[in-house]
């Protein structure tokens, strides 16, 4: 194809060049530069020229990109005739002068790197420049830019630039790149809307300077001798930071930018920090929003790891806690408790306080078990802690040494322990089974990670939850006990939130929630929880003497089914509780009801009713029947026998239908479970089985609770102080005890 020469006339209205530009031959570009020298010609232009478009008025099509790579060009001012260029690439020649720039006022795009050039933009103001790479040149400062007003791009990597200046009033530089030059510091980039900037290979030791530059999100400053990233933590946007071959020694080094919520790029490659130990687990705990570190993507499994490293979720600590104790509890010889659940659906009873420290639950565990004694007995905790002014060993806690405490983990005596303020608690077995055995229902007092614990142990409490409604009335309280010191009140107020999201995020966890601003009003809301629980709350309208009312639950008069009151509902919504600090707790058994249809719901009091008469003997035939499939579901085996000392048990009793069915427990309609109500079936039975030797123990093998309150009721010798006849009654209201805590 023929050559067509173009020569700056040419420029403006030629159409019909346009085939010629195509065929830019380098060839024979190069030819012609080697004839001429290193000066620029025109047939060398009219081979380099490319691209029709139009000019900037829009009116004229011109030939407007220029490009003449490698020609070893020295001269090129030639150039000063081609005034509609708006790209022009000129790298990998030996210019030194581009005066010639200063006659192009429409240039766009330019580059001339990897030239000779050291005067930096010796030419006029290019207002339309957006683009200019000067990278691989000797270019010693940078000279006032002030006319360059639509520049964005600038590259003067591999300079001799010494310090940074003359770019602040370039109002739309979004991307500079001073990468390998001799800067020291970083000056003078005011408030330049940079979204990335490359100081790559430089001599900076700080990060100063940076602190304006709002909009940064690509940061590089590797290969220099940065130890300390103060002025970071503004950069809201930044995303990538790269620091690599620095001297960041410390993870808490990293805490500027530690929280940046935008950085997920981090490469900290070649600094001292990569050999402390966890360095990477640390970097990605402490920043979780990170996706690329050290140049490797940051894996959910790492993320996760992390967290249960440096901040182990309660769940995790709860289950390592409760896997721990059944491990060691496992290499004792294993005895039947009192409070060993007979089977999976009979729990022992239990009521556990729980709230945060100091919200007074020590208090009232000791107030409820003082004024309900015939029902519970305080469970008491072992503590390394030194006792307080006042407490005693043995009745606040068991004080123990750490060495003590710490052998009797060994011994597998515990069921839960929980480190709280610097110390270690823990509930032991045999605490339970103090209580237990005088045939109470165990109440302890417990942080929200105890019950965490309590929840993956075989145990089946109530949780109630203590909760300060108002922060300012709960840190004066603290003040006033003067036990506390301010970090400790501060930690007591933090976990007021910790116990509140539990609440909102776990529904269901606690059974009830009690505020407890004023110790007096929580004490007897408690209390009406209580009665509520052991379902006396009738009772006392009918008798003002509290809980031994003459009057009793019959098969005609049926106690209402737990639950089903609305003091849950009532307490839920009490005036004047501060809503926003109190969580919102879903009433239960309002949901229960709601979610049932009328029809379903009478025929589940239908059924709850008739199991009501059969536990007291009024039909017996339904729960024998329940009872036969029950036996012959299971094949009992002599192996059987031993593994579940329930089953065992109903096999025993079955012999009388009506005796045995008195000991099922029957699921009932509110998820709980219908308890024999008879007292003299219990007598019999227990004495019964009293005489059966099982082979682990000289015990009777009962479901913990009925043997406790059979030994208290029964079994225990006249002279024993707890001894005393049992009132239809009482016997009336354990059952209760037992349904409403199983
Ligand atoms: N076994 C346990 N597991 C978990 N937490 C426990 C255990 N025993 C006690 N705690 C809790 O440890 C915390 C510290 O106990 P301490 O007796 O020092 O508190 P307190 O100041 O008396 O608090 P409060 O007035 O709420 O009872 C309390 O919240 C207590 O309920």
């Amino acid at each position: 194809m023929e050559q067509v020469s173009v020569t700056p006339s040419d420029i403006t209205g030629i159409t019909e060049s346009l085939n010629a530009t195509e065929t830019f031959n380098c060839g024979a570009l190069q030819a012609n530069s080697e004839e001429k020298g290193d000066v620029l010609t025109e047939e060398m232009v009219s081979g380099g020229i490319s691209h029709l478009g139009c000019d900037l008025t829009g009116q004229h099509h011109v030939l407007c990109s220029l490009s003449l790579p490698s020609l070893n060009l020295r001269d090129i001012s030639v150039l000063c005739n081609y005034v509609r260029l708006q790209k022009l690439e000129l790298p990998h020649n030996n210019i030194k002068d581009v005066s010639c720039l200063s006659h192009m006022p429409q240039l766009v795009i330019l580059d001339v790197s990897h030239n000779e050039i050291s005067d930096f933009f010796e030419f006029q103001p290019l207002q339309c420049l957006q683009v200019a790479n000067f990278s691989h040149n000797h270019i010693p400062d940078i000279k006032d830019l002030k006319g360059f007003l639509c520049l964005r791009k600038l590259d003067l990597d591999y300079n001799c630039l010494s310090e940074i200046g003359g770019l602040e009033q370039c109002s739309m530089l979004s991307h500079l790149s001073l990468a390998h030059n001799k800067i020291t510091k970083i000056s003078r980039l005011g408030r330049l809307p940079l979204t990335h900037l490359c100081l790559r290979g430089n001599q900076l030791k700080g990060v100063e300077g940076l602190e304006n530059l709002q909009r940064l999100q690509v940061l590089d400053l590797s290969m220099n001798h940065i130890s300390t990233l103060s002025g970071l933590q503004k950069l809201g946007f930044l995303c990538s930071l790269n620091l690599e071959k620095n001297q960041i020694s410390k993870v808490p080094d990293l805490n500027p930018v530690i929280g940046l919520p935008l950085l997920m790029n981090i490469n900290l490659l070649g600094n001292p920090v990569q050999e402390q130990p966890d360095y990477r687990q640390t970097v990605i705990f402490l920043h979780q929003h990170l996706t690329v570190l050290d140049q490797e993507p940051v894996s959910v499994k790492e993320k996760v790891s992390s967290v249960n490293i440096f901040d182990p979720p309660m769940d995790l600590l709860a289950a390592i806690d409760h896997m721990t104790h059944l491990v060691y509890q496992m290499g004792q010889p294993q005895v039947l408790y009192h409070s060993t659940p007979p089977t999976a659906d009979v729990p022992y009873p239990m009521l556990v306080l729980t709230g945060p420290e100091g919200c007074g639950k020590e208090e009232l565990v000791h107030r409820l078990c003082q004024e309900f004694g015939e029902y519970f007995g305080v469970g008491i905790c072992h503590t390394t802690r030194k006792a307080n002014v006042g407490e005693e060993n043995g009745i606040d806690y068991h004080f123990v040494s750490e060495e003590d405490f710490q052998n009797l983990v060994r011994m597998g005596k515990f069921v839960q322990t929980t480190q709280h303020g610097g110390h270690l608690f823990g509930l032991t077995r045999d605490a339970i089974e103090d209580v237990a055995e005088e045939g109470l229902v165990c109440c302890v007092h417990m942080e929200l990670e105890g019950v965490f614990s309590l929840k993956k142990s075989c145990f089946e409490p109530r949780y109630i939850l203590l909760m300060p409604t108002r922060v300012e009335k709960f840190v004066s309280h603290l003040k006033r006990l003067k036990l506390y010191s301010p970090a400790q009140i501060d930690r007591a107020v933090q976990r007021v939130a910790l116990y509140s999201n539990t609440c909102e995020q776990r529904p269901r966890f606690f059974d009830d929630i009690i505020p407890c601003d004023d110790c007096e009003e929580a004490y007897q809301t408690l209390q009406q929880v209580v009665k509520d629980y052991l379902l006396v709350q009738e009772e006392e309208g009918k008798a003002s003497s509290g809980l031994s009312s003459d009057s009793s639950f019959t098969a005609e008069n049926p106690p209402p089914p737990p639950l089903s009151g609305s003091r849950s509902e009532t307490l839920m919504s009490r005036p004047g509780s501060d809503s926003s600090f109190m969580p919102r707790v879903p009433n239960i058994q309002a949901e229960l009801s709601f979610s049932k249809l009328p029809t379903e719901l009478a025929s589940v009091m239908r059924r709850e009713q008739q199991a009501r008469e059969a536990v007291v003997g009024k039909r017996p035939g339904l729960y024998s029947q329940l009872s036969k499939r029950y036996k012959s579901a299971q094949k009992p085996s002599s192996l059987q026998h031993h593994q579940d000392p329930g089953a065992r048990f109903q096999e025993v009793s079955s012999s009388d239908e009506s005796r045995a069915s008195s000991f099922v427990s029957v699921p009932s309609p509110a998820g709980g479970l219908v308890k024999p109500r008879d007292g003299s079936i219990l007598v019999q039975s227990s004495g019964m089985l009293e005489d059966r030797n099982l082979g682990f123990k000289a015990e009777s093998v009962l479901p913990p609770i009925l043997t406790g309150h059979k030994t208290r009721d029964v079994c225990r010798s006249p002279q024993s102080p707890r001894a005393k006849p049992t009132s239809p009654v009482e016997k009336n209201q354990v059952a209760n005890v037992k349904e409403a805590f199983s």
